[in-house]
């Protein structure tokens, strides 16, 4: 297929010429076998976690969120397993700000621990039932506890979209002064827009040095608009899930972030075409199929019907789609239904080896026409096959 100006792969948003204020520089932390898992009712094997995180790494993922090693015995083997998979990706897993859950990581040999804490007035008088400057000392000791076994470390405000912003800052200083690696605002219930997540993250990034993190929840669907929001107000590390499974309405789907880092950000260094499989993967191993409009990895996202589409899509998928599903390593499907138009029609025959001549053709039309609306479906290309033998044989 050509692939120049009027034919490329994507088609580039112009637009953000306009609104661009600088280059972002990112990179990706996939947390699809941590918050991923604690989607209710799913739990990946070993095999699971080891193969995703294999796939995750051909995609070019820079950081991989393995799993919480306090969890259980297995889940601790399993962060193991992972660290020493040799794979290019730094293995980091998810810490409590305790002693304790350091050394379990330490025991896992991970590159990066995520020490978190909840510092909103909620999470302290109703989770943790004790006051800021206690929990702050706790999480600085085990902060410094990871750096001094020579950890990476990030320091995660759970909770920190709903956290005074002062306070935020002053947590960072001092986790900032430990020597983090990374600081963490964690949008743990989901309740930032593009606007805020860009007000909060910008606020953050005039007062700290250090690389900051963003996690989105997707309570309200702005997950991916949040975190790309946020990568333009100087957010460094992205969190994502695969087909954005995670707590409740999950997190920011991975695949709809790295798309729109290309298409939106001109980020091309990520594998694309892993996308696709690895959105079947996940969907087997934790039994959740995306919804069938779902961005990128939805079963219609590269479905067309409506016979004005289709006669173009024919002429030029990219009148229709501002993607080519091969670069995420997807399909095209043309599909025969109620809005099919004579050229979609002609169009698909044609591709399936048939040329019908204009009577033959009226009637097929018409046939499908009939079908569809009567049973409220679409026609499938073994129906449309045995509508177009009846209809020879009867004229022949
Ligand atoms: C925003 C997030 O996604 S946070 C991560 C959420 N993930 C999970 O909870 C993973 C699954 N969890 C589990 O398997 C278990 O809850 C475990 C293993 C983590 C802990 O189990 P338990 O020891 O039985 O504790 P339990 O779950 O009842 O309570 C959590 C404890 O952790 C404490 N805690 C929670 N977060 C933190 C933190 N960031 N730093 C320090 N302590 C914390 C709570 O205050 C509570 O302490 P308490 O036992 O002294 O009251
Ligand atoms: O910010 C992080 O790295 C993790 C926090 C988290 O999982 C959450 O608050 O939902």
């Amino acid at each position: 297929m050509q692939n120049d100006e009027l034919y490329p792969e994507y088609c580039r948003n112009k637009l953000m010429d306009f609104v661009k204020k600088r280059d972002i520089k990112i990179e990706i932390c996939d947390v699809t076998l941590r918050d991923g898992e604690q989607t209710p009712g799913v739990a990946f094997s070993k095999e699971q976690k080891m193969s995703i995180a294999r796939h995750l790494d051909e995609i070019g993922i820079e950081v991989i969120e393995a799993g919480f090693p306090v969890v259980s015995e297995s889940e601790k083997e399993i962060v193991k397993s992972i660290a020493q998979m040799n794979l290019d990706a730094k293995i980091c897993c998810l810490c409590r700000s305790t002693q304790k859950d350091v050394e379990t990581a330490l025991d896992c040999d991970v590159d990066i621990v995520s020490v978190f804490l909840a510092m909103s007035d909620l999470h302290l008088k109703y989770k943790y039932h004790k006051d800021l400057n206690e929990m702050l000392s706790v999480a600085m000791d085990a902060i410094e506890y990871a750096k001094d076994h020579g950890l990476g470390v990030r320091f995660a405000a759970e909770d920190a979209t709903r956290t005074p912003i002062d306070r935020l800052i002053s947590a960072f200083k001092q986790a900032e002064e430990r020597k983090v690696d990374y600081v963490s605002i964690a949008d743990t219930v989901g309740i930032l827009n593009p606007s805020t997540a860009k007000y909060l993250t910008n606020q953050i990034y005039k007062a700290v040095n250090t690389k900051i993190c963003i996690h989105c929840h997707d309570d309200l669907g702005m997950a991916v608009a949040n975190t790309l929001a946020a990568a333009e107000a100087g957010a460094y590390q992205l969190h994502t899930t695969v087909n954005g499974i995670g707590e409740r309405a999950g997190n920011a789907a991975l695949e709809e972030v790295l798309v729109g880092l290309r298409v939106q950000y001109g980020i091309e260094r990520y594998n694309l075409k892993g996308l696709v499989d690895l959105s079947k993967e996940v969907a087997c191993y934790s039994k959740i199929t995306p919804a069938i409009n779902k961005a990128v990895v939805g079963e219609n996202a590269f479905s067309h019907e409506s016979g004005i589409h289709v006669a173009a899509i024919l002429e030029n998928p990219r009148t229709y789609e501002l993607f080519l599903p091969e670069m995420v390593g997807g399909q095209r499907n043309l599909i025969v239904g109620k809005h099919t138009g004579t050229k979609a029609l002609a169009g698909i025959i044609k591709n399936m080896g048939y040329e019908l001549d204009e009577e033959d053709f009226n009637l097929l039309f018409d046939q499908v026409k009939m079908i569809t609306e009567k049973e409220q479906r679409s026609v499938n290309r073994d129906e449309l096959e045995t509508l177009m033998m009846n209809i020879l044989e009867i004229s022949d």
